[in-house]
């Protein structure tokens, strides 16, 4: 029979590895003596790892915030806090100083995770608020946990610029790499403008044939040309009246087409190709593009009265490596959204955690919410391990560096090299995909990425309907 104390100790342990509820028993000055496994999880760090350190480091480097052992050694009473954590997750933290006579020498703090209960209450809330709204009048402002969660201080700024810019009907034009969120936010602009009840026509102009662009912005009547639709066709600037225009990739307008859309912008009146009627096309504009407008301008790519026409609020959304700290938001509520589509309830490995967090994203949200689901259906078991597709990739970069270390290739530009493997991307995804929205999600691109690269490539997809 083990000693009192040693049985103590067993029964201790049995608590700390079988515990739902994480446990932290941490000494005097703050320094974890004994945890639950169950921490590993919600705080992304390995046990050993986070047994011995200082809760004043884990809440100085984000691990947890705040800090609840910290919070009692100051106050030197028992504290409870809502705590978040690396990971995303929002833990229930209640800690209690342990007093030997008058000198307090232990902090045990128990916490619960939230996460789950307080994102059914989110859903909730913004299914509660959708219907109010669908009633009531329309939205006004930005809800940041729903429509664009940010902990970053030029984004929250950005956020609040556009809860401003909204309701007026100023053009707006986003900038920003592809991936961050354009389209959306030109979706969100709209539901909270005075024209909300209007409707909100999409477009991509790097879609459009230049042939084709008079057709499509203006419509056409029965007959109006070979090809045309039976019963002629609204174009987009009609299809428009009375709601959004949202033009994305507009610097790949042709400068004829800039033209013909300056004319619109202009009289905000259209004819239908064959037609004489003159129809009202009232309408705000939102455009989008990835490349630098003023330098397109600044080389005569762009019509400068165009661009001070469209640019009268220029929003520049910042690429997510410009705000890494956002990245476990939107990890966490991608995941969130997967588990809703799936119908399953699968979770992070902590290794996962790291992976993702320590990985950079060219691609941006894009390529982080593909890369989510790659790795979301690759899991067999409800935990989300970095398993085949990380190890994959891991393996391949591994691989890559064996071929250049076996086999010194032929010096090419940086440039060339790009084009090569941009498209044997391409030449790859094209064997297997019907469409360019099908290949750009394989490529954890945008379709109008991939149209422009087809054509720079001079590569073709049949059947594709945006063609
Ligand atoms: N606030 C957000 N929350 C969750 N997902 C988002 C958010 N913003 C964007 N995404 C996701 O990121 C992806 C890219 O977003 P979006 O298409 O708006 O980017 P973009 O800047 O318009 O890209 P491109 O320039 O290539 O057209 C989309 O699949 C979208 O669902």
């Amino acid at each position: 029979m083990p000693s009192p104390d040693n049985l103590q100790a067993l029964e201790l342990d049995a608590v700390l590895a079988h515990s739902h509820d994480h446990v932290v028993i941490a000494d005097q000055h703050g320094r974890i003596l004994k945890a639950s496994e169950s921490c590993a999880g919600v705080y992304g760090l390995p046990l050993q790892e986070f047994i011995g350190a200082s809760t004043y480091d884990l809440e100085h480097n984000g691990v947890l915030s705040p800090s609840i052992t910290v919070r009692v050694l100051e106050q030197r009473r028992a504290c409870h806090v809502m705590q978040a954590t690396l990971t995303g997750r929002s833990v229930m933290a209640s800690a209690y100083p342990v007093w030997d006579g008058d000198r307090l020498v232990r902090v045990v703090s128990l916490s619960k995770d939230m996460t789950d209960i307080r994102s059914l209450q989110r859903e909730y809330e913004l299914l509660h608020r959708q219907l109010i709204a669908r009633e009531a009048a329309p939205a006004t402002a930005l809800d940041p946990d729903a429509d664009i969660p940010t902990c970053n201080p030029r984004m929250r700024e950005i956020v609040s610029l556009l809860e401003r810019v909204a309701p007026t009907d100023a053009s707006v034009v986003l900038l920003g790499e592809t991936g961050v969120g354009k389209t959306r936010i030109a979706g969100l602009l709209h539901r909270l403008s005075q024209r909300s009840n209007g409707p909100f026509v999409e477009a991509n102009c790097g879609a459009i044939p230049d042939t084709l662009f008079e057709s499509e912005m203006f419509g056409y009547v029965a007959g109006a040309f070979s090809g045309a639709a039976r019963n002629g066709k609204p174009g987009l600037a009609e299809r428009a009246h009375g709601g959004t225009l949202f033009l994305d990739e507009i610097a790949e307008l042709s400068a004829q087409a800039q033209t013909k859309l300056l004319r619109v912008l202009q009289d905000r009146r259209v004819t239908r190709l064959g037609s004489t009627d003159v129809r009202t096309a009232d309408f705000r504009l939102i455009a989008a593009t990835n490349r630098d407008l003023e330098a397109q301008v600044a080389e005569g790519r762009f019509r400068l009265d165009l661009y001070h026409r469209i640019n009268v609020v220029p929003v520049t959304i910042p690429a997510l490596a410009e705000r890494a700290e956002d990245i476990p938001l939107f990890i966490q509520r991608m995941l969130h959204q997967l588990n809703t589509r799936y119908g399953q309830d699968k979770t992070l490995a902590p290794e996962t955690w790291s992976y993702l967090l320590g990985r950079s994203w060219p691609g941006n949200l894009r390529e982080l919410e593909n890369y989510l689901e790659r790795l979301y259906v690759l899991a067999a078991g409800p935990t989300i391990s970095p398993g085949p597709t990380t190890g994959a990739a891991l393996d391949a970069e591994a691989g890559q560096k064996t071929d250049r270390e076996a086999a010194p290739r032929p010096l090419h530009t940086l440039r060339e090299a790009v084009e090569t493997a941009e498209r044997e991307c391409l030449q790859a995804a094209l064997s297997r995909c019907r469409s360019t929205y099908e290949m750009a999600h394989m490529l954890g691109s945008s379709q109008p990425t991939v149209f422009r690269k087809l054509r720079k490539y001079g590569l073709a997809i049949d059947t594709d309907p945006a063609a």
